[in-house]
């Protein structure tokens, strides 16, 4: 059985693709098949760019053991625009748009079309509700998806309410949550353990931490392991 799981941000440049890629060199360190797609992106330079292996794109696929081939990239990322914005202006600055049912096609088509018991993790863009087309937001891709979400936070001054606001989010529009993921911000004033601690008492929901230049803690790795195994209940 294909399980999946969405990596969502309580906001943009917060961890996601970290987290995502030190999840996916710990899973695969455990013999567990793993494929990990960015499928939308903005602030993406082009693949032949010396900076391409920076990208989410390129950290994805070497998380994976994967070559920057044309192939690899558009198997993972097939929506990419250079401008670093919401992905409907960056869209827009190339004269191109997207449609949310084909995102979402191509999403359920790649989680199909994965080896049985891989599983496939899938990288939002931006924060939760960072606009993905004119009319849709990250929450809107989602909620149809129907699958579990692990929710990224920073340990900056004010990363608590930004995840317990995503949280909330989340909760409003009955998306399971399996794990929040505290990981740790530049120049934060407590540690992350602090801001984990405190997101914890409130969340109703499992909360690890990466430490700057940590690997994924195994407890995480359990946790995704097991709600994208339909271990997690859909909220109230
Ligand atoms: N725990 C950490 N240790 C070291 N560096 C980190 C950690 N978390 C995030 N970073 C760094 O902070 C920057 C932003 O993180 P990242 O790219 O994962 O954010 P993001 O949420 O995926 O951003 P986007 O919204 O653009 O997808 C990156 O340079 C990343 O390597
Ligand atoms: C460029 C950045 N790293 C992301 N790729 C896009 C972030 C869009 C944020 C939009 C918003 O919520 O204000
Ligand atoms: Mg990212």
């Amino acid at each position: 059985m294909t399980r999946a799981l969405f990596i969502a941000g309580a906001g943009t440049e917060i961890g996601k693709t970290y987290v995502t890629a030190a999840l996916t060199r710990r899973l695969r360190a455990r013999g567990e098949a793993v494929r990990a797609l960015k499928p939308l992106a903005s602030g993406v330079p082009p693949v032949g760019d010396p900076t391409f292996a920076a990208s989410d794109t390129g950290r994805l696929l070497a998380a994976q053991g994967l070559a920057l081939t044309p192939e690899a990239v558009e198997a993972c990322s097939p929506w990419r625009f250079a401008a670093p914005l919401a992905p409907d202006l960056a869209a827009a600055r190339e004269g191109r748009s997207l449609d949310l049912a084909d995102l979402l096609a191509w999403c359920r088509a790649a989680v199909a079309a994965a080896e049985p018991e891989t599983l496939v993790l899938i990288e939002g863009v931006g924060g939760l509700m960072s606009p993905i087309t004119r009319e849709a937001t990250g929450l809107d891709w989602l909620a149809a998806l129907g699958v579990p979400a692990l929710l990224v936070s920073g340990s900056y001054l004010g990363a608590i309410s930004h995840a317990l606001t995503a949280v909330e989010t989340l909760r409003a529009h009955g998306v399971p949550l399996a794990a929040i993921a505290v990981s740790e911000s530049p120049d934060a004033p407590t540690p992350p353990e602090t801001v984990a601690a405190a997101i914890a008492r409130r969340a109703g929901a499992p909360v690890a931490c990466l430490r700057r230049g940590a690997d994924c803690p195994g407890t995480l790795a359990r946790l995704v392991r097991d709600a994208a195994a339909g271990a997690v209940p859909r909220a109230p």
